[in-house]
């Protein structure tokens, strides 16, 4: 028997038989050199299509987020640029096919991570669709969860959405991975399943084991050498909500969308969402060599907003910077680009960029119907807040947010609510900013869980800060999330909470599970706490 501890994400205890999730396949050889590269360039899109086609039929028996999830994979897998790319790496090069694949996947994986944030975290979902057609190229079984014969615990590295996307939390007793962190793939999936999980379980892929039994609160993870009995304990009921986000005794917290694409948004209407609380505006910039226009611009973030035609959306302006590498912005590299110059710090010296975006999104306003509000990523201070309301209101966009994701902007809370209208806590960022913990970093995942009392505390400054001046404080990072941290977040004085499409139910029935003021007293509880797992535990003894 061994014992390991990693972060749990979702709650509840589980136990039974292990199944092991294959690594991704061998990196594919570079030599020898096909002797005909020309037929060994045209292999590559009919094996690009039948892995898309696969995965159109695996999302056409199913719903909802795991049908989107499959869709946008299936798309991703058919996408020209990739394609082509790979052609070109066996034509110019003389690379076997499965190597170009590789190559070219990586290219774009790399671009996706240098872009920083919840462009990076995507990186991994390239990389699945790059092992899947390689896989098809070399004839080998595909590679991720296999069809689970009984009722099992799923041990992996990391989970991509396609791997999951259809997982039978009948047949899944529980999730482990040896990386990953609170805010991945396998975390949200799980809680919106009710599946318990661990992330950062290091070791446990080396461990051994044919029997495993997992706490998903205390994280702690029993590996045994003989085959453990079947037992599902505290695993979370299926989430039903009525669709409107309020306490048990009526204290409204609305229970929004993050989207970040057209398919996005639809997903998150379809499931229910009252509105949006983080449209992540960088879609719309990513491949281009130039700034689009504001024709181009307004047209694509209509179609976003189409969906939330006479409900609220929180449109965020561009969040990129020297990490995120524009070409049209002509900025230089940084030593340290996550302290650098992101976010509103672009706008400082390119007002005119800022600018051309608020007229696209106020004239895809009016285009859309939908309520419409603007915020900006990565304010400092009330000065810069002051500074981005008055650009935005001289756009025609009555209402002015900031996201809360610096320490400073936390703690001057209240001068930067008197400049907006509201803001919205990146608990994402804000996490790596407080703990000096880079959020991409495995290692570091248990400093940016975001049941760390240190964040609590700070996020408890914010809602008192929007209790004083009476406005509305909104939580759009992943701890939004989180079932029942968003019940802490709501005790805290949150007013909105904002996430993938997946999570709303399980977040609107936990929500509607209780009183404010019991809420309020786990948040005490919690934030009182010597650590994350102490602060899940104490929130969890006072419901
Ligand atoms: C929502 C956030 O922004 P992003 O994940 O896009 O950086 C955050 O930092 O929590
Ligand atoms: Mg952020």
């Amino acid at each position: 028997m061994s014992r390991l501890t990693g972060v749990g994400v979702s709650s509840g205890r589980a136990g039974g038989p292990v199944v092991r999730v294959a690594d991704p396949l061998p990196e594919p050889a570079a030599a020898p050199a096909p002797a005909d590269p020309a037929a060994e360039a045209e292999r590559i899109r009919p094996a690009a299509d039948a892995v898309a086609e696969a995965l159109f039929a695996r999302a056409a028996k199913v719903s909802g987020d795991a049908k989107a999830v499959l869709e946008t994979t299936a798309a991703m897998a058919m996408d020209p640029a990739l394609t082509s790319q790979a052609e070109q790496n066996v034509a110019a090069r003389s690379l076997p096919a499965p190597r170009a694949v590789f190559e070219a996947a990586n290219g774009f994986a790399e671009a996706l991570r240098a872009a920083g944030g919840y462009m990076a975290e995507r990186a991994r979902d390239v990389h699945d669709v790059r092992d899947r057609i390689i896989a098809e190229l070399e004839g080998v079984a595909p590679p991720g969860v296999p069809e689970l014969q009984r009722p099992s615990v799923l041990v992996a590295r990391d989970l991509a959405p396609a791997d999951t996307a259809d997982l039978d939390p009948s047949l899944v007793l529980a999730l482990v991975t040896e990386e990953g962190g609170p805010t991945s793939h396998t975390a949200i999936l799980a809680r919106s399943l009710g599946i318990p999980a661990v992330v950062a379980a290091r070791g446990v892929l080396d461990a051994g084991g044919v029997g495993a039994t997992v706490d998903g609160g205390s994280g702690e993870v029993e590996l045994s050498e003989v085959e453990v009995e079947v037992t599902v304990s505290e695993r979370a009921a299926a989430a039903e909500w009525d669709g409107t986000g309020r306490t048990s005794d009526g204290h409204r917290v609305k229970v929004l969308a993050n989207v970040g694409s057209p398919a996005d948004a639809r997903a998150a209407a379809e499931a229910g969402a009252e509105g949006v609380g983080l449209f992540r505006t960088e879609f719309c910039y990513l491949d281009a060599d130039q700034e689009p226009s504001v024709e181009t611009q307004r047209a694509a973030y209509a179609e976003v907003l189409a969906p939330f035609a006479g409900k609220p959306v929180v449109v965020r302006t561009l969040d990129a910077g020297a990490d995120k590498p524009l070409s049209f912005l002509g900025m230089g590299t940084e030593p340290n680009p996550a302290l650098g110059v992101r976010g509103l710090r672009v706008a400082f010296d390119r007002p005119d960029v800022l600018n051309r975006q608020l007229e696209a999104i106020a004239g895809a306003a009016a285009d859309s119907g939908a309520e419409v509000s603007v915020m900006a990523p990565m304010v400092a201070t009330a000065e810069e807040a002051a500074w981005f309301a008055e650009r935005v209101r001289a756009a025609g966009i009555e209402r002015a947010g900031v996201m809360v994701e610096v320490p400073a902007a936390a703690l001057c809370a209240a001068e930067i609510l008197r400049a907006v209208d509201f803001v919205s806590i990146g608990t994402n960022d804000l996490a790596q900013y407080v703990f000096a913990a880079d959020r991409m970093a495995g290692a570091l995942a248990e400093l940016n869980d975001p049941w760390q009392p240190a964040l609590l505390r700070l996020i408890g400054t914010i809602g008192e800060a929007g209790r004083q001046v009476d406005k509305s404080i909104g939580v759009c990072g992943e701890a939004a999330s989180d079932p029942e941290l968003a019940g802490v977040l709501a005790g805290l004085g949150v007013t909105s909470l904002s996430m993938n499409a997946g999570s709303l139910q399980a977040v609107g029935a936990a929500l509607a599970a209780r009183s404010l003021s019991d809420l309020q007293a786990a948040a005490e509880a919690a934030r009182a706490a010597a650590g994350p797992g102490q602060s899940r535990q104490a929130a969890k003894s006072t419901g």
